[in-house]
C-alpha cells in the first residue's frame, strides 16, 4: 500500500455497531473535512482515468455523488447521477437489488448515456456489491459499457468485489478493510 493510500485509509473513521449491532461503519466524512486529503483522494481517481477513454462518470446516490462530481468535472465528461427510486423526473430504467433486509431500487434517465459510452461507476464503498451491480445493470440496459467500478473502500469479506469480478467488471478501490 502506497503512502497516500495509507493516509486515506487512516483517515477513514470506524464507528462500531452502527447503524446495527455487529456492523463496523466505515465513515468517509473525515476525508471530506480535510481539504488536503480530499484533494489527494479526487486527484488519485483523476490520475487513474485521465488517460483512459471515459465518456461519462456515473455516481451512485448519495455518497457516490460527492466523489463522482469532482471526477467528472476534472475529466471534462458528463456526470450521470444514479438515483434511488422515485427521484428522477424523466423516463427511467430501473433495477432492484437486495439489501441486508428487503429490497431497494435505483434508476437512471433513459437519455443519460449513449450506446457504446465508456462509463466509470463511482461510489464510496463496496460491501455486498448489490448497489454497484445494480448500477452496472442499468448502464448495460442503456447499451453503454462499464469501464471500471471505483470506490474508496472495499470490504472484501462481504464478497461484493468478488461478485463484481465474477460478473466481469473491473474494480478499483483505494483501500480495503477486514470484517463486516
Ligand atoms: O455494496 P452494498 O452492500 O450494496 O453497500 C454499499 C452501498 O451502501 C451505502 O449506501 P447506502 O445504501 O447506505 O445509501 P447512502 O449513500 O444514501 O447512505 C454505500 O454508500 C454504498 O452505496
Ligand atoms: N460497513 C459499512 N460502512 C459504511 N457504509 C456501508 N454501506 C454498507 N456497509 C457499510
Amino acid at each position: 500500500m502506497s503512502a497516500y493510500e495509507n493516509e486515506i485509509k487512516q483517515a477513514v473513521r470506524t464507528i462500531e455497531n452502527w447503524p446495527d449491532e455487529g456492523v463496523m461503519f466505515r465513515d468517509i466524512m473525515p476525508l471530506l473535512q480535510d481539504a488536503h486529503i480530499f484533494r489527494k483522494l479526487i486527484d488519485s481517481f483523476v490520475h487513474r482515468y485521465q488517460k483512459e477513454t471515459v465518456d461519462a462518470v456515473a455516481a451512485i446516490d448519495a455518497r457516490g455523488f460527492i466523489l463522482g462530481a469532482p471526477l467528472a468535472y476534472e475529466l471534462g465528461v458528463p456526470l450521470v447521477p444514479v438515483r434511488k427510486k422515485g427521484k428522477l423526473p424523466y423516463e427511467t430504467v430501473s433495477q432492484s437489488y437486495k439489501l441486508e433486509y428487503g429490497e431497494a431500487e435505483i434508476e437512471l434517465h433513459t437519455d443519460a448515456l449513449k450506446a457504446g459510452d465508456n462509463v466509470v461507476v463511482m461510489d464510496d464503498l463496496i460491501a455486498t456489491g448489490g448497489t454497484m451491480l445494480a448500477a452496472c445493470e442499468l448502464i448495460k440496459k442503456l447499451d453503454a459499457n462499464v469501464l471500471e467500478v471505483a470506490a474508496i473502500i472495499d470490504l472484501p469479506d462481504l464478497k461484493g468485489s468478488e461478485r463484481l469480478r465474477d460478473a466481469g467488471f473491473n474494480i478499483y478501490s483505494i483501500c480495503q478493510f477486514d470484517g463486516l
